[in-house]
Parts: structure tokens; C-alpha cells; sequence
């Protein structure tokens, strides 16, 4: 169970961590954005981010929603992983936040991955920690959606964080070009349409029942993306593959 907020909706600014934690840091916090197709580095960058601070005796909350792992885990595809608190659209982050304090626990800064699944008010509510609680924030998350579309999360991100970063690793497209697009890939076949958010990774999985639907994503150039070119697949080469 992650902290709602109160149903009266009233405002956190309560959310402090003790003055001796004040004094420790008094640099402004921030709220930064880390961004960039699947497959770019965004939970690697994250735990390295996290381990950066640890070691200079900080101490981070590592928040995540749905990581491909289906556990509560940051998880990277160089191997390294983190256990992390699983969040959703309706949990609170000021009260998380508050709660760790409550329970005498310093929170100096929140790693947060997946952040592409916040919700607007949720961002809103990161920045609120930065401004009025001095809690440094470090958020990843992808840029766009399967249909090429700004997630919310990221969309608010965007609108208020006060440094943005596209993250330099390139991810190639099968041709060759940088990718910065994510095509989901329904049975072996490129689609547009469905819900936002389908938790997968970009290796092709068998699905667990042969009635099931195999999904995965595969970042592509936009060019590609715009063609719904796979390139050369196990279903043959460069085909047009569009549902
Ligand atoms: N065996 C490997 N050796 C070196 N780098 C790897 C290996 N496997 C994955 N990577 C790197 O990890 C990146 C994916 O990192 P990850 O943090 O899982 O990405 P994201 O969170 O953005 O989906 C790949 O783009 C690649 O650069
Ligand atoms: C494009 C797209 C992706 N997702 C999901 C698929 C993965 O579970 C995550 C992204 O993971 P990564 O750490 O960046 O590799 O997001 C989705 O739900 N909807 C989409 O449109």
C-alpha cells in the first residue's frame, strides 16, 4: 500500500525534513528529466545517479512503476538492478516522502524511473518536494509512446523540471540511423492503436499461452516508424507490417 492523499485535499507543505537535514544541503534542490527512446540507458543512468549520491552519505528513495521485471525493482539491461519502491497513479509522493521522514528516515533525493507513467498532478506534486521540502529530484522516463505521442508524465516533466536532458546513447534503428522512436510490435506485426500503456521489453518473449498475444517493442528511426518498416525479421526482410 502506497500513501494516498487525504480525501480533503489538503496541502502538504507540512512535508519538511528535520533542519539538521536543511543544513547538510543547503544548495537549491531540482528537478531534473532524463528522457529518451527504450533501450537508451534511462535505469542504468538511474542507478548511477543514485549511486553517486549514496556514497557521498545521502540517502534516496528509488520510486518505479512497472519495471519490465514485474517487480518492485529498478531493473538495467547492463545487468545492474536496485530494489525500489513500486508507485501508482494514486499514490501520494509528498506523503510517501513524509512517511519515510515520519518513520525517522532521511530522504535527501527520489530517484524516480518509469516516470513517463506519472500522472500530471504527480509531477506537480515532485516539484512541490523540490520547492518547499529541498529534496533533489532525479526523474526518467521515455519521451514518447508507441504512437510517437508525449506521455502525460513526461509532458509535465517537460513543462516545469527545471533542467531536461535527452540522453546521448543512441539506440539504432535497424538501418542504421538513430532511433527515438518505440513501435509496438503485436505478433510479429507493427500496431497504432491500443492502450498507452502495455508493459513489455524490446526482445521478442513467447507469450505464456499460445492464446496469447506476443508483445514487444522495437525502437526504429521515424522514417521507419512513419512506414511501419520492421527491417529484417523472422517474418522475412523489410517488411510492411502495419495493423
Ligand atoms: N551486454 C551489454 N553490454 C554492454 N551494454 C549493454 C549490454 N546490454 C545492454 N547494454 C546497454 O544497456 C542499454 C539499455 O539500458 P537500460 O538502462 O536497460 O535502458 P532503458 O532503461 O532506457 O530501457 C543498451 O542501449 C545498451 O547500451
Ligand atoms: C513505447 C511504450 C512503452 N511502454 C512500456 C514498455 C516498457 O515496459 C516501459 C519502458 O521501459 P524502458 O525502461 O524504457 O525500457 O514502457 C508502454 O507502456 N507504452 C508505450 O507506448
Amino acid at each position: 500500500m502506497t500513501p494516498r492523499a487525504p480525501a480533503d485535499g489538503a496541502t502538504l507543505l507540512s512535508v519538511v525534513p528535520a533542519a539538521g537535514d536543511r543544513r547538510r544541503h543547503p544548495a537549491p534542490a531540482h528537478l531534473r528529466f532524463f528522457h529518451g527512446p527504450m533501450d537508451c540507458g534511462k535505469s542504468t543512468l538511474a542507478l548511477q545517479v543514485d549511486h553517486n549520491h549514496s556514497r557521498q552519505g545521502r540517502r534516496g528513495l528509488l520510486l518505479t512503476q512497472g519495471d519490465r521485471s514485474a517487480r518492485p525493482q529498478i531493473s538495467s539491461r547492463v545487468g545492474l538492478c536496485r530494489e525500489a519502491l513500486e508507485v501508482d497513479a494514486g499514490t501520494d509522493l509528498r506523503l510517501l516522502v513524509r512517511d519515510h521522514w515520519a518513520a525517522g528516515h532521511r530522504v535527501d533525493y527520489l530517484i524516480v524511473d518509469e516516470a513517463q507513467f506519472l500522472t500530471a498532478g504527480q509531477v506537480d506534486q515532485l516539484a512541490e518536494l523540490v520547492d518547499e521540502s529541498h529534496v533533489d529530484v532525479y526523474a526518467f522516463g521515455l519521451t514518447t509512446d508507441f504512437r510517437a505521442r508525449l506521455f502525460p508524465g513526461t509532458q509535465r516533466l517537460l513543462e516545469v523540471a527545471d533542467d531536461v536532458q535527452r540522453i546521448q546513447v543512441e539506440v539504432l534503428c535497424w538501418c542504421g540511423l538513430p532511433g527515438l522512436l518505440n513501435a509496438r510490435v503485436v505478433d510479429g506485426e507493427m500496431v497504432r492503436e491500443g492502450e498507452t500503456v502495455v508493459v513489455a521489453d524490446t526482445a521478442p518473449t513467447p507469450a505464456p499461452d499460445e492464446r496469447d498475444t506476443e508483445v514487444h517493442y522495437q525502437v526504429l528511426c521515424r522514417r521507419h516508424h512513419v512506414l511501419g518498416q520492421l527491417g529484417p525479421t523472422a517474418a522475412g526482410p523489410g517488411q510492411l507490417a502495419l495493423r
